[in-house]
């Protein structure tokens, strides 16, 4: 088969502009000049509805799809061709007229434990304010350790671990793939295993939106698509709409995929740690249909278990 696929001469990636963002867009920068050394690529940095709202919960404001919104305007306008995001601040239902068009390789999936004093969730002292705005997290911390408190955190990643070292926490939950992409590795006092805490949908990996009317783009794309990780966390994507589920319900959920065997589990409970359903499932997967299908089962199973009504109470809390 002959290719007669010609590379675009310029390509505009759109980004929010914060550290973390900037650097994750550079990274697909450089691989893409790497790919297409005649093309021009630029990066086109964005303030984000999201980024500016810094008070409230985001699951109040109407969730974390306000950091995507805007880049997608800029793309509806023409102002950019792509726009790099963390999978996990990724709404489950694209709008219309867009498209996720690759996945990039997960970088390490786990939630970190950052802390001056403690090495160890486990060394806290009853009382120990851990800070941290994820209800996913929140709800899995206080399940396991009861006696702590959890308070609020936002902000981007280098006002987290301002507001930390400020002395207001004994120490933070953060995703430890953001921390070590900024060179922040050594931040990571513990890494939590996905057996005491399992991460977000998506989290550690990167997405790849574009106009759904770009097959032109799609193509040059494709090279940044990595299966596996695709494959992980479409299914993971899966499980959290068939629950009608959002970036803030507070449910984590992780595949892995070894060969063609994947193994997903799930968890969805209330932010107080009361209450969690957990739920796992393996199966053969070799495309995005199998894994659609592997989560929507798991997504089922929670729901055998009562996910409508657990739902229904967060709605109230
Ligand atoms: N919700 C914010 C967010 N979105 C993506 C990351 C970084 C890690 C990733 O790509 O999942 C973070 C920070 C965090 O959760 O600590």
């Amino acid at each position: 088969m002959t290719s007669t696929f010609t590379p675009p001469p310029s390509l505009v990636i759109a980004t929010r502009e914060s550290r973390l963002a900037l650097w994750q867009a550079e990274h697909v920068r450089d691989l893409l000049k790497g790919l297409y050394p005649q093309c021009d690529v630029r990066i086109f940095g964005m303030t984000t509805q999201g980024d500016q709202i810094l008070d409230k919960s985001l699951a109040k404001i109407g969730g974390k799809g306000l950091f995507v919104k805007e880049l997608e305007v800029a793309m509806e306008q023409g102002h950019a061709d792509l726009a790099v995001h963390s999978l996990k601040d990724v709404p489950m239902v694209l709008p219309t007229g867009f498209a996720l068009t690759a996945v990039m390789e997960r970088e390490d999936p786990r939630d970190a434990w950052v802390s001056p004093h403690y090495a160890n969730l486990a060394d806290l002292p009853a009382g120990a304010v851990v800070g941290t705005s994820s209800l996913r997290r929140e709800s899995q911390l206080r399940a396991r350790y009861p006696h702590l408190k959890v308070q609020a955190l936002r902000g981007n990643l280098d006002t987290r671990l301002r507001k930390l070292d400020e002395g207001q926490y004994a120490g933070i939950l953060l995703a430890a793939a953001g921390l070590k992409r900024l060179g922040l590795g050594e931040r990571v006092r513990a890494v939590i295993e996905p057996e005491d805490m399992l991460p977000a949908v998506g989290q550690a990996a990167l997405g790849i939106e574009i106009r759904a009317d770009r097959p032109d783009l799609a193509q040059a794309l494709a090279a940044l698509n990595h299966p596996p990780t695709a494959l992980c966390t479409h299914a993971e994507r899966a499980v959290s709409r068939g629950l009608g589920g959002s970036c803030t319900t507070p449910m984590g959920a992780y595949a892995t995929l070894e060969g063609e065997a994947m193994h997903l589990r799930a968890v969805l409970g209330l932010p107080d740690g009361s209450q969690a359903l957990h739920a796992q499932q393996r199966g053969r997967v070799t495309d995005l249909a199998q894994a659609e299908a592997l989560g929507q089962q798991v997504a089922r199973q929670l729901r055998e278990q009562g996910a409508d009504a657990l739902l229904a109470q967060l709605g109230s809390h």
